[in-house]
């Protein structure tokens, strides 16, 4: 069975190997990622995925799809990709010294058309960020383009006190829920 990763994330396909699967192509979906008026987070994530997977699923007819969407969100606030320095500070600022959510959404489309999703919600702590922290971490660079403005799978990883819930799911791609979507499919893998 043919596996088709919607998305242009790098992460994404290093995370699918973790767990043994590398799929037979990336077919990234660029849909408009713009958030609805007040829309909560976890439906904003739950709608990305499911569009990025239906638009793919469109050009790979018989294939399965798989497309994920990751948001940070403080309460009801979604946070965007971080593009420019005073952007990714501002986040950091936000999330400095308390709890936020991070939530990541899969849609897997099986070979018939049937679309299957998982959420996965995580809580991650922060400590209290120093001027000159946030000063050293805006100089790396990690934050570029990231959700967030900070990647825990690099020198945030510092400064994260605490986390509840998926690693993965944080970092782009909830491994456990997409092992469930895909075995739930038929894809066999290790
Ligand atoms: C919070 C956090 C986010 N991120 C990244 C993962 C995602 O790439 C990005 C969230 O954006 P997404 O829209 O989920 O993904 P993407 O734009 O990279 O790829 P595509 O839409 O084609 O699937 O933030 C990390 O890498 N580490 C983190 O700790």
């Amino acid at each position: 069975m043919r596996l088709i990763l919607a998305s242009a994330s790098p992460r994404r396909v290093d995370l699918l190997a973790q767990i043994g699967v590398v799929p037979d192509a990336i077919d990234p979906a660029d849909i408009d990622e713009t958030p609805r008026k007040d829309e909560p987070p976890a439906h904003y994530a739950a709608r990305m995925a499911a569009e990025k997977a239906r638009i793919v699923a469109a050009r790979h007819p018989g294939a399965l799809v798989l497309a994920g969407d990751t948001v940070v969100a403080v309460g009801r606030r979604i946070l965007p990709k971080a593009e420019d320095e005073a952007h990714a500070r501002s986040c950091l600022s936000l999330l400095s010294g308390r709890r936020h959510h991070v939530l990541s959404a899969i849609t897997l489309i099986d070979a018939e058309g049937r679309a299957r999703h998982r959420l996965s919600d995580s809580i991650v702590t922060f400590k209290r960020l120093e001027a000159q922290e946030i000063d050293a971490y805006i100089a790396c660079d990690e934050w570029h383009g990231k959700a967030g403005g900070y990647a825990i799978q690099g020198r945030a990883a510092g400064l994260i006190r605490a986390l509840s819930g998926s690693h993965s799911g944080v970092v782009g791609l909830p491994l456990y829920e997409t092992r469930v979507l895909l075995s739930a499919a038929g894809y066999v893998h290790g």
